[in-house]
């Protein structure tokens, strides 16, 4: 009943042209085929999309989409799902085939981020080609790892930790604990939980103590094959002029070398490489306290610097 890893990402727009000039031209994702007029697709490797782009009347996140291994983890997690108490929507098979998957189901966690878990592995077998020259963006041999990591708000932290546990069968990679208002004892700290899926990525899923934002994600991950992937990427970011949410830096827990920039749909999307691979069999949680060994100046930070300064 674990989830395998994050399959791909749901994301609705009003504006689906924008979406597709930056996801493609900055982020360097392949467009390919949509049955349908209102949603537009995009591969980063041999799966027929890991991003998913709808037209609507919002721009937000929607939701992850959580990959099973097969029938019978799929069929484990909608009974988890359902004892837990979570309302649990089975999609039509013209849903599921939409998804081009073999069954999809709609659920959401206790902090009422929407989820959707699926089963079915359809690859297509045209060569990924990245239009902005990505040499790779790194899914994993077989596309195990997942199409990076999404980082969701959850106030009611401790019972969404617990939920992904013991519901969805993610364990524990690092449990961060981040000061960022000084550190000094009127400091509580912002709690973090970076998890795994069934893969070694180190994490697919953090979870933040943080207030629900309208964009409804902090921010999801992806990841390519070399540094230079990563500075043509910043570099594409600052003749387009995206806004960089965080400089380049450096992770202290999973040693992934990324910017973060603001996507059309208000949330973040750290592009980076580098990422540490865990054997999620053996690993014993850590406890990070910093953010960063170097860099990742946020832009928010730099705005409240500014403000007690003058
Ligand atoms: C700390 C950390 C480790 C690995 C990651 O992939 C990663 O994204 C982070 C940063 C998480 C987090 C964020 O995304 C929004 C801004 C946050 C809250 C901070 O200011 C500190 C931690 C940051
Ligand atoms: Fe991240």
């Amino acid at each position: 009943m674990t989830v395998a890893s994050l399959g791909y990402v749901v994301i609705e727009t009003r504006d689906l042209a924008s979406w597709s000039t930056f996801a493609t031209e900055v982020v360097g994702l392949m467009p390919a085929p949509s049955a349908q007029h209102d949603v537009l697709l995009f591969r980063m490797d041999d799966r027929p999309f890991r991003f998913w782009i709808q037209q609507g009347d919002r721009e937000a996140f929607v939701q992850p989409g959580w990959e099973l291994a097969n029938a019978g983890d799929f069929n484990a997690a909608v009974e988890r799902l359902k004892s837990a108490g979570r309302p649990v929507q089975l999609a039509t098979p013209a849903e599921a085939r939409a998804r081009q998957v073999t069954a999809l189901a709609r659920s959401s966690d206790p902090a009422g981020n929407d989820l959707e878990i699926y089963y079915g592995r359809v690859l297509d077998y045209a060569p990924f080609r990245s239009p902005a020259g990505v040499s790779r963006f790194v899914t994993g041999p077989s596309g195990e790892l997942g199409l990076g990591h999404v980082v969701l708000s959850a106030p009611n932290f401790a019972e969404t930790h617990a939920f992904y546990k013991s519901v969805l069968g993610f364990g524990d990679t690092d449990l961060g604990h981040f000061y960022l208002a000084g550190g000094g004892p009127d400091d509580p700290g912002v709690r973090f939980a970076f998890m795994h899926a069934r893969n070694q990525r180190h994490h697919s899923l953090a979870l933040g103590e943080l207030p629900q934002n309208e964009a409804r994600l902090v921010h999801l991950m992806v990841e390519v094959a070399s540094v230079d992937d990563v500075g043509r990427a910043y570099e594409r970011v600052h003749k387009q002029e995206v806004p960089v949410s965080a400089t380049l830096g450096r992770h202290v827990n999973d040693k992934m070398l990324s910017f973060y920039m603001r996507t059309p749909g208000g949330f973040d999307i750290e592009y980076g490489c580098d990422g540490l691979l865990i054997d999620p069999a053996t690993w014993i949680p850590t406890t990070s306290l910093p953010v960063s060994d170097w860099g990742h100046v946020w832009a928010f930070q730099n705005a409240d610097n500014q403000g007690s300064e003058g």
